[in-house]
């Protein structure tokens, strides 16, 4: 597959109102061949990563004009998903996974479910050896504060992600960054291998490389301010524009810290208002400019011929075989049919297919139920091995369960004033519980973000896969447990009613503040942000529970925020079925416990009804918050 990008030019919007957009790239030509390996080269801030970002089609924001042709024609997101690896500046991989786990686990997801899994494995198992990660396959990636693997070895973790379906294309910002000389040049040998031996079109954006690691480049793009200075072959050649155009500059003997050269002299000509724009205006006139130019069109309407006899032959190909399209949904009749749209690989073509079932559709390849199973398998089954993800779910509560359960001791069938008061404190405290422990799984949501916005514009999953995903793992591993508190804290504080509305409203309120954490999640741009509205948002909801201030005392302009507020269904549901019947004797004022509590004629199942409504409002806004809300402006 040939890139190619003509008269590129991308601009920002100025940081204030009046001020002018900000061109960050500026009308920009060439091509990536396949088989070649091409150097981002340029300043710090010259526009690398911009330029990386509009070839893989991730910039969400500012305008950008020009081209970007792959194979001659604009991409489409299923072939930037599909053909497109990008390696991007900052690992995202899962530290508790092996770089071998984390291979197969992105092949799960990435090819099509019909290839088989021994096939995926090989596949695996050919690029752990291709990338020299051989020695390091089955050692734990690990983070900043638990070590497992080296950089080097995530940086080539990486690049192993985004070669995991063969792409026609790899981008990889920072090809070194973070690496010494020695292994810089490794990370660079075992790209230039793969990009050789596979015929993958490549561009790496690279700081200060070694002589030798440079000369693994076939092509040089040299940036400055967001312009073209040089496009052209390494070594030589680029030493000979560079002599024949600036004979001033005193150029290094031969190839020899080329790099360098090229890099130190656009960056000081950059702090120069005399020789700024020096270097890209002379590119701009250059014979070098034209002959690129020329090349670019000739690729463009090669390719787009290409494509259109390929176009025209595979047509007569769908005539003959007279295959019927499989229509919507028609699972089944796909692997007889094998049709493009789901087998991707297998293509007959003539075939076509709704895609929901392969989950195409929806810009993966694999249906949701897969994606679920995958991530279950991967990272779930790994977590709850972890005390670290244990303990903020678990320890929590068994620490409150312990103290409800010795302080109220035996009170919960006392009908004295006083009792009724101890027992109304205890179920207030037990029907807010979830809502403020369930905050100790907000840093690992958030931190976990840039995982989800890599994966999730690879195509690995939908963000409606990733929702149920997360409120799925974290009801499973609080659904055992919450039965043992409920149990211990109702019989041996002797609450009365029924034990299984008793633990349903744990239950459920449970699965509305997870809900409610992932929205507080999903909206949040940092912890610090999180950690400071969810509390403030529960703390609200204690005033208006019905149990410091009875509904009926409540001022008339708050009562809508009590029919908000779920922690007053939860406590509610626990209070009717404590109090109802024989139990609902006179209490303070002579009026009876419920009607006390504003609570008269209220059903429990009805209120629990209620608050499960909440769970699927959070869920819904979560949702919508991971699908449209970015929090990555680029
Ligand atoms: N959203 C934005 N608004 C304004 N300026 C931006 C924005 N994004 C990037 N820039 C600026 O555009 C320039 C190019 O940024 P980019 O990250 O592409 O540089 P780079 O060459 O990759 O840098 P480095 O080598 O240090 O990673 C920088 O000066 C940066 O500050």
């Amino acid at each position: 597959m040939v890139l190619a990008w003509r008269a590129l030019t991308y601009t920002v919007p100025g940081r204030k109102r009046q001020q002018e957009p900000v061109r960050l790239l500026s009308d920009l030509t060439g091509f990536l061949l396949p088989g070649q390996f091409t150097a981002l080269l340029g300043p710090s801030g010259c526009g690398k990563t911009t330029l990386l970002d509009c070839w893989a089609g991730r910039k969400t924001f500012g305008q950008l004009t020009g081209e970007v042709l792959y194979d001659g024609e604009p991409p489409t997101p299923a072939l930037l998903r599909r053909h497109v690896g990008y390696v991007e500046q900052r690992d995202t991989l899962l530290p508790m996974l092996t770089p071998y786990e984390m291979l197969l686990y992105t092949a799960e997801l990435k090819h099509p479910r019909s290839l088989p899994a021994a096939e995926k494995q090989r596949c695996v198992t050919q690029l752990i050896e291709q990338l020299g990660l051989g020695r390091c396959a089955d050692t734990t990636i690990g983070s900043v504060l638990h070590r497992g693997i080296s950089g080097g070895e995530a940086k080539r973790c990486n690049i192993g992600i985004a070669l995991i379906t063969r792409p026609r294309v790899l981008l990889v910002d920072e090809l070194t960054s973070g690496l010494d000389s020695y292994y810089g040049g490794e990370v660079a040998l075992v790209v230039k291998d793969l990009v050789r031996r596979e015929g993958i079109a490549t561009a790496a954006s690279i700081h200060s490389p070694s002589p030798t690691t440079f000369a693994l480049f076939d092509n040089v793009l040299l940036l400055q301010r967001g312009a073209t200075v040089y496009f052209g072959p390494n070594g030589t050649p680029a030493l000979d524009y560079f002599a024949a155009t600036f004979p001033q500059l005193r150029a290094p003997e031969a190839a020899k810290g080329l790099a360098d050269f090229l890099v130190d002299v656009t960056t000081r000509a950059a702090g120069d208002p005399q020789t700024e724009g020096m270097f890209a205006a002379a590119y701009a006139e250059s014979q070098l400019r034209a002959d690129n130019d020329m090349a670019v069109a000739e690729l463009v309407s090669s390719r787009q011929a290409k494509r259109q006899l390929a176009a025209s032959g595979a047509a007569s190909v769908g005539a003959a075989s007279s295959l019927a399209s499989c229509g919507p949904c028609l699972c089944l009749a796909m692997p007889l049919q094998r049709c493009s749209a789901c087998g991707g690989r297998d293509a007959v073509a003539g075939g076509s297919c709704c895609g929901w079932c392969t989950g195409q559709a929806a810009g993966t390849v694999t249906p949701m139920w897969w994606g679920l199973l995958t991530l279950y398998r991967f990272r779930s089954l790994r977590a709850i091995k972890r005390a670290d993800f244990i303990m903020p779910r678990i320890g929590d509560k068994i620490l409150i369960t312990f103290l409800v359960v010795t302080i109220y001791w035996g009170l919960g069938d006392s009908l004295e004033v006083a009792g009724v008061a101890s027992t109304a404190a205890t179920l207030f405290l037990w029907s807010m519980l979830t809502a403020f422990t369930s905050m100790g799984i907000l840093p690992c949501l958030i931190l976990e973000r840039p995982v989800y916005v890599r994966e999730r514009a690879d195509g690995l999953y939908r963000p409606i896969t990733y929702l149920c995903y997360k409120i799925s793992e974290e009801v499973a591993v609080g659904t055992l447990p919450s039965v043992a508190y409920s149990a211990l804290v109702f019989y041996l504080v002797r609450l009365q009613g029924s034990f299984l509305v008793f633990w349903l409203v744990y239950w459920v309120s449970m699965c509305v503040a997870v809900s409610l954490t992932l929205l507080a999640g999903a909206i949040s741009p940092s912890v610090d942000v999180a950690g400071a509205v969810l509390p403030a948002y529960a703390t609200t909801l204690l005033f208006f529970a019905g149990f410091m201030i009875p509904w009926g005392q409540l001022p008339d302009y708050w009562r809508w925020y009590a029919t908000i507020d779920h922690l007053r269904y939860a406590f509610g549901s626990m209070m009717v079925n404590q109090f109802s019947g024989d139990r609902d004797v006179p209490y303070q004022g002579g009026q009876p416990v419920l009607e006390f509590y504003g609570l008269g004629g209220a059903s429990a199942w009805l209120f629990l009804l209620y608050e499960s409504l909440f769970f699927w409002v959070f869920a819904a806004l979560t949702w919508a918050a991971l699908a449209f809300w970015r929090h990555q402006r680029r």
